[in-house]
């Protein structure tokens, strides 16, 4: 079939996004496989495609396939390029509108100045939600986080914060994330059995209370230049911990993004940029 594409990003994050409202589409893992492919396809992180909800008072529904083809609950970058899109494209005149996703509804609101600030729920912190089997574990309290030791084999032990955010996510603290090993780890702790949904792999260095440098290795989709919810989950997970305070910015290798979060129970706020970078047709 020939599908109309929009090229984005958000941070370096990069989606290829699909009207599925004006469009039938009719694609099996393979296709979103090789539509997500650098050199078979067009090349994304994760693709997302926009369907009108049926749900009162939620305007869109927000599927994302990550590019392994795996369909998943959350995307925080591509929460910004929907609401970006669809704003763009005139399926909405609303600034401010509500999605469904897999995980529940998030609110995404495009500010006059172009940045994008979401409402992306409050985050899951029990073991079981994220989920991680945290059976014959013996955790580290550690503020009103809890650190639990992750074996990787030969690569030694690691201590991981886990978070969901609607999407699982395992966040360690290091020096300096320049040199962390997220290419040897990463993959080792995405597939580590006590996920049983996978995971993806947050290396978080300090700056200040205020200010953090992170890297993500992706649940389906390796290393990003930057991690939407995965920089929502390092921020819970430091706040908890202790070690920051609400709003805190966040510097990925692809560009800046900020989080606020106010303690357990209330939502996560991400803001960041989203770019339309082309338009194109594909034979899928
Ligand atoms: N790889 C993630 C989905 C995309 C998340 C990320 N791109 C974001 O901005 O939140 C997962 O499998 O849960």
């Amino acid at each position: 079939m020939k599908l109309k594409f929009t090229k984005m990003h958000g941070a370096g994050n990069d989606f290829v996004v699909i009207d599925a409202i004006n469009q039938q589409l009719d694609l099996g893992p393979e296709q979103w496989r090789r539509l997500a492919d650098r050199r078979f396809g067009v090349g994304a992180d994760q693709i997302l495609v926009v369907e009108k909800s049926g749900e009162p008072g939620v305007d869109f529904r927000y599927r994302i396939f990550n590019n392994d083809g795996g369909e998943v609950e959350q995307c925080g970058n591509g929460s910004r390029a929907f609401v970006r899109f669809v704003f763009d494209k005139g399926l909405t005149r609303e600034r401010s509108i509500r999605v469904q996703t897999m995980s529940g509804v998030i609110a995404p609101r495009l500010e006059a100045d172009g940045n994008i600030t979401v409402d992306m729920g409050a985050p899951r912190l029990e073991p079981a939600e994220v989920p991680f089997d945290s059976s014959g574990l013996a955790g580290q309290a550690q503020g009103r986080d809890t650190l639990w030791p992750l074996a990787l084999g030969a690569d030694g032990e690691v201590m991981v914060s886990v978070v969901s955010m609607g999407n699982p996510h395992a966040v360690q603290v290091v020096g300096d994330v320049d040199t962390a090993p997220v290419a040897e780890t990463g993959p080792l702790i995405e597939h580590h059995p006590r996920f049983p949904k996978r995971v993806n792999a947050g290396y978080m260095q300090l700056v200040d209370r205020h200010h953090i440098r992170l890297r993500v290795f992706e649940r389906g989709a390796g290393e990003t230049l930057a991690c939407g919810t995965g920089s929502c989950a390092a921020v819970v997970a430091g706040i908890r911990r202790g070690l920051l305070e609400s709003p805190v910015r966040v510097s990925a290798r692809g560009g800046e993004l900020s989080i606020a979060w106010a303690g357990e129970g209330e939502p996560v706020y991400l803001s960041g940029p989203a770019v339309t970078v082309f338009e194109g047709e594909i034979e899928i």
